[in-house]
């Protein structure tokens, strides 16, 4: 049999001649690292023969590095993370990215870049050269940078000018991802920090509460994280959050909702309810594709306030007709809805640990009529083993996700990290998780439910459907 580095090696030259060819064929150019990032630039992953190329290629290239590297060096590697976000954050908060986009492809001296922000430029340099060493950013000459592909993903597209003169709006009317990097690089790691310590504590150990997290632990905090925004010296972290949020949305095509559930079948005037819908963002293109659908949008009181708002703008006819209603509820109390043909939750669950999420399903079981449906829509976490032949032919539609081919990980390793990324978040802010298909299952048949189906074919890579029906 051949050795794990020729298989590994074989995947990698295999797929790069599928992805050279399809680029040939559709004309599609396939982006350079030494250039900046630009959203047409990746318009080859659209065609899903080249994105499972590419996909195979890094899974198969990680776990190449991983398996020859020396193991010292493979696990100082995962030992020094914090670094490479320590040295990222400071390039962030320094606006390396745009002085080094209004300086142009031969790029600029970090003294120069270093003079602009007023840190030390020999301090700089040794950060820089750290992160082009891991291809974020490119030293071009003894200490002169320029960006890249990666680095170029912290670009606001602000100009420098601004940015240093109104720092507090430097993500505003910006692509949500700067901010996004920005909040993963300050109060998330601060928390992460304080992991074993939450773990160990004999108080919060085994804890699902929300103020019992690791976020609480390293800021010394007695509130949740949603309150801790809300103060008045956290409203820098809050706007932040508020961009990245915007951002990690508009990752997700708008109409993805047409596709998490078979919306045609539901016969007239068939009732779906929304359930913590936010401001109605999913439930907007369905309203509109499916006028013959009753929508009821429930929510918190300002929220429902803000969904109001923007709906009279959006979609104002919806509102007239009563084809779509705001509701103010609380999901953890009795459903008010009894006659929903859809109960649909989307990005729900993910936020509450499972005496929560029990809660939450529990209610709406009390009030499912028996062919009410139900969707809940997060990510589904796939484990890092493959399943066995018989579990994956007894499993329900979808269940089973498309697996690597060996010997690459099942997952497709750390080219598939974002989900798990999610999870490690919610762990440490919020107490809860992103689960496995086996934890869904479990948790809705504790509280009445039978899962059904996992839709893995819609338009959204990192949210997996869910379908339920009362037991
Ligand atoms: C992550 S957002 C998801 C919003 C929406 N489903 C979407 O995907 O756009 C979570 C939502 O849960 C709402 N929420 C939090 N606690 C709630 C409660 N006890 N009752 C009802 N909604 C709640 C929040 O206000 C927020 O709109």
């Amino acid at each position: 049999m051949a050795s794990l580095t020729v298989e590994l090696s074989k995947i990698i030259s295999d797929s790069v001649a599928t992805l050279e060819s399809v680029c040939k064929q559709n004309n599609l150019s396939f982006p350079r690292l030494d250039e900046p990032f630009t959203p047409s630039s990746e318009a080859f992953r659209a065609n899903p023969e080249a994105a499972e190329a590419a996909n195979k290629i890094a899974a198969a290239a990680l776990q190449l590095a991983a398996a020859v590297l020396p193991p010292p060096a493979a696990i100082t590697s995962v030992i020094s993370g914090h670094f490479k976000s320590a040295a990222l954050r400071v390039c962030l908060e320094a606006n390396v990215t745009e002085i080094l986009r209004e300086a142009g492809p031969s790029g600029l001296h970090v003294r120069d870049i270093a003079a602009k922000s007023n840190i030390s430029s020999t301090k700089l340099a040794r950060l820089m050269r750290y992160l082009a060493t891991h291809h974020v950013y490119k030293e071009l000459q003894p200490d002169v940078f320029t960006n890249n592909r990666i680095s170029s993903m912290l670009d606001t597209g602000k100009s420098v000018e601004d940015l240093f003169s109104s720092p507090e709006s430097r993500y505003d009317n910006a692509h949500g991802f700067p901010a996004l990097a920005g909040h993963h690089l300050d109060e998330i790691p601060k928390s992460t920090a304080y992991l074993w310590e939450t773990l160990s504590d004999p108080v919060s150990a085994h804890s699902d509460e929300v103020t019992q997290t690791a976020f609480n632990k390293a800021f010394n905090e007695e509130l949740p994280v949603w309150a801790w925004y809300e103060k008045p010296d956290q409203s820098g972290r809050l706007r932040r959050f508020g961009s990245a949020m915007r951002g990690v949305e508009a990752l997700q095509p708008p109409d993805a909702i047409l596709s998490a559930f078979d919306w045609s079948s539901l016969p007239n005037g068939s009732v779906v309810v929304d359930v913590g819908g936010g401001v109605g963002t999913s439930s907007l293109p369905l309203a509109q594709a499916y006028p013959n659908l009753e929508i009821v949008i429930q929510d918190r009181p300002p929220v429902v306030e803000d969904g109001l708002k923007l709906w009279k703008v959006k979609l104002p006819k919806a509102l007239e007709t009563g084809q779509v209603k705001f509701q103010v509820h609380d999901f953890f109390t009795a459903q008010p809805i009894t006659n929903a043909s859809v109960y649909l939750l989307k990005q729900i669950m993910h936020d509450w640990s499972d005496p929560y999420a029990s809660k939450i399903l529990t209610e709406l079981r009390k009030t499912a009529k028996q062919d009410t449906k139900l969707v809940l829509i997060d990510t589904v976490i796939p484990f890092a083993c493959r399943y066995s032949k018989a579990e994956a032919e007894n499993a329900i539609p979808g269940a089973v996700p498309a697996e690597a081919p060996e010997p690459l990980l099942a997952n497709y390793g750390g080219a598939n990290e974002i989900g798990y990324i999610g999870d490690m978040t919610m762990l440490t802010v919020f107490n809860s998780l992103e689960r496995t298909v086996k934890h869904i299952s479990a948790l809705l048949e504790s509280t009445g439910w039978r899962l059904t189906r996992i839709r893995r074919d819609g338009s959204s890579n990192f949210l997996q459907p869910v379908e339920a029906v009362p037991i």
